[in-house]
């Protein structure tokens, strides 16, 4: 395993233990989230955040002598992290950081590995040096003795109860009462205390360090993104697997017919199956920037456009996290009821898939609240296009924009469902939307800022506006990443089955969006109809290949580990072993009255 914090290093270790992780989460998730807080996470933001004096916690943590966890939810704040009450001031005298709780509301919640067995924290807590808060910073925290796993003194800790789901992971809660760290614990890349308690920063603005503390958080998200892809994956596997062997009803005496066959069932699941081809795509690509950008930013040499293409890559996850994890989870629910009763057995995995991606629509910043984070770098590229016309924007994810004037001129012209059933006609109707809801958004927000503070304005522009301004401009990026995937990287003949599911994928999602579409005038009700001919013709054409798709996209049967979606096709075989696996012997007592 590579422990190197050798900066050259630093991609290839990140790669390795992302695809490690990525591989564990679809066979035994709780392990996967066991061994990504407890280890991973740690290691990542120590060789961030933290400087030489810290390292050799790297090595205790992978010869397993700590297990760590990461304290960053109060009780009574979760995506607020400002407002986070846990203190840690410095006492000049002894050179330590005394840690506080003032009261239960301010107790770290959630903390996964806390309930039991770690042996220290990654703490966020509010730094007062000479009187003074100076924000939010990250701290390790031994909490447990090693040897005893026993807590140590100045601490309560306790695990938070069963949960829906992951119950594989202790999550805990800890309250400290004037708990004493050696100064040398502060995490100080960025920021540092002095012997003599002078706080010293290489930001001037603590809502930047901040913001460069929780951007470690991002490899988490980019490891959800690359879980819920897999596991969307196994949902539409053992849906589509189970359509074209499940038969029910037929005309008059004629043969029953597969489910398959039925273009509402097509209807319902293969945007899914489009959906977990495309995702798939776009976060392996996606996850080669971020890993490329994580590098850059470990060089010594400046970079041209660094910090723009950080910015970037913060909102692109900050809109397709979301993207991914809203798509898994509502897929998981329609192709539980798509396998109808039988898809509620617990060997089906519908249940353990769902409960498993749930959580993720929380944790690592919450969707709804990560979606302002884009929409918010969005507004600031609509404000230097306006005023200067260009972005911001080195992965050209939104540079269309300085065209902003031409593309909104633009109305649909074509005549027949051919012309949406185009690469050309899904981009082009994305640029049009988001620089559409973009305008509005501004507008909206300008005109609330004439009576209302930015806070407010911001707040009373997510509906209709900004919230559906990011969940298209997720959608847009992850099919950009697709088509430039397909015609970079992908030999001729797969080219064909590859553009019938990005087409299938982005009509789907601009199916959602259609009302601005009317509402914007950029077409009236025949592109509605086209739109939704489309769709259906590209469902019937996805029929005869969506079983191949999902083979080519699906794990080994041990991995997708369902009844009902093993590769052998003997489905009602399979669904008898199980049944007769359980208990199926009359007991005596009836036996006798039998
Ligand atoms: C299984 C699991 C494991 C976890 N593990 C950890 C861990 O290891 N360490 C850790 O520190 N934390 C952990 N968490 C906590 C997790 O990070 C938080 O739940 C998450 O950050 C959301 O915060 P919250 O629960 O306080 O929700 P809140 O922030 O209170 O949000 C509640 C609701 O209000 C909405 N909302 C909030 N603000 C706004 C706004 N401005 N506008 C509109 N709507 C808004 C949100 O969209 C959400 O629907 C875990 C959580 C779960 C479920």
């Amino acid at each position: 395993m590579p422990i190197s914090t050798n900066k050259a290093f630093v991609k290839d270790r990140a790669r390795c233990l992302m695809s490690i992780n990525e591989a564990l989460a679809v066979v035994c998730p709780a392990v996967s989230v066991k061994q990504a807080i407890g280890v991973y996470l740690f290691q990542n933001t120590l060789t961030t955040l933290g400087t030489e004096r810290h390292q050799h916690i790297i090595e205790e943590l992978w010869n397993q002598q700590a297990l760590s966890a990461l304290a960053l939810t109060e009780v009574a704040h979760g995506s607020d992290a400002k407002n986070m009450r846990t203190t840690a001031t410095y006492d000049q005298e002894t050179e330590e950081f005394v840690i506080n709780t003032p009261d239960f509301q301010a107790a770290k919640c959630w903390v996964g590995n806390l309930g039991k067995t770690c042996t220290m924290v990654l703490l966020f807590a509010q730094l007062y040096t000479g009187g003074q808060c100076f924000g939010l910073h990250a701290f390790v925290v031994p909490v447990r003795d090693p040897k005893t796993l026993l807590p140590y003194p100045g601490l309560i800790i306790g695990d938070i109860g069963e949960k829906i789901g992951l119950n594989g992971i202790d999550n805990g809660f800890v309250m400290f009462q004037n708990y004493r760290i050696p100064r040398q614990n502060l995490l100080n890349r960025v920021a540092d205390v002095t012997k003599d308690g002078d706080y010293e920063s290489s930001f001037t603005e603590p809502g930047k360090l901040l913001g460069a503390a929780l951007e470690n958080l991002s490899a988490g998200r980019v490891g959800i993104m690359q879980e819920g892809s897999n596991n969307l994956i196994n949902a539409v596997t053992i849906a589509v697997r189970y359509a074209a062997l499940r038969t029910q009803f037929g005309s008059d005496n004629g043969p029953e017919v597969p489910i398959i066959e039925y273009q509402l069932h097509q209807w319902r699941l293969f945007p899914y199956v489009s959906a977990a081809a495309v995702l798939k795509i776009f976060t392996t690509s996606l996850t080669d920037d971020y890993l490329n950008a994580v590098e850059m930013s470990n060089t010594d040499t400046a970079i041209d456009n660094l910090r723009e293409m950080i910015s970037e890559i913060h909102a692109i996850i900050s809109a397709t996290k979301p993207l991914i994890t809203w798509t898994c989870l509502h897929a998981i629910q329609e192709c539980r009821e798509a396998c109808g009763g039988h898809g509620y057995l617990k060997a089906a995995r519908f249940g353990d898939l769902r409960s498993t991606v749930d959580p993720c629509v929380s944790y690592e910043g919450d969707n709804n609240v990560l979606l302002q984070q884009t929409s918010n770098w969005l507004l600031r590229q609509w404000s230097s296009v306006i005023n200067h016309n260009t972005t911001h924007s080195p992965l050209k994810t939104c540079s269309f924009l300085t065209n902003c004037n031409e593309i909104l001129s633009k109305r649909f012209a074509g005549s027949s469902v051919r012309h949406v059933k185009t690469v050309a006609f899904v981009t082009q109707t994305y640029e049009w939307l988001i620089t559409y809801l973009l305008k509005n958004t501004h507008q909206k927000q300008s005109e609330l800022l004439t009576t209302q503070c930015k806070f407010t304005a911001r707040n009373n522009s997510q509906v209709y506006k900004a919230a559906p301004l990011s969940k298209a401009y997720g959608e847009y990026v992850a099919l950009k990443y697709y088509w430039n995937h397909i015609n970079e990287h992908v030999e001729a003949d797969l080219r064909s089955i590859l553009g019938t599911l990005g087409l299938l994928y982005g009509l789907s999602c601009l199916d959602k969006h259609l009302v601005y579409l009317l509402q914007g005038n950029y077409g009236n009700g025949s592109l509605v109809n086209y739109i939704q001919d489309a769709i259906l013709e590209l469902c019937n054409e996805m029929k005869k290949c969506a079983v191949s798709v999902t083979d080519a996209l699906a794990p080994p049967d041990f991995v997708i580990n369902s009844v009902l979606g093993k590769a052998d096709g003997k489905l009602y075989e399979n669904l008898r072993n199980e049944l007769f696996r359980g208990d199926t012997c009359v007991p005596e007592i009836l036996a006798s009255k039998l």
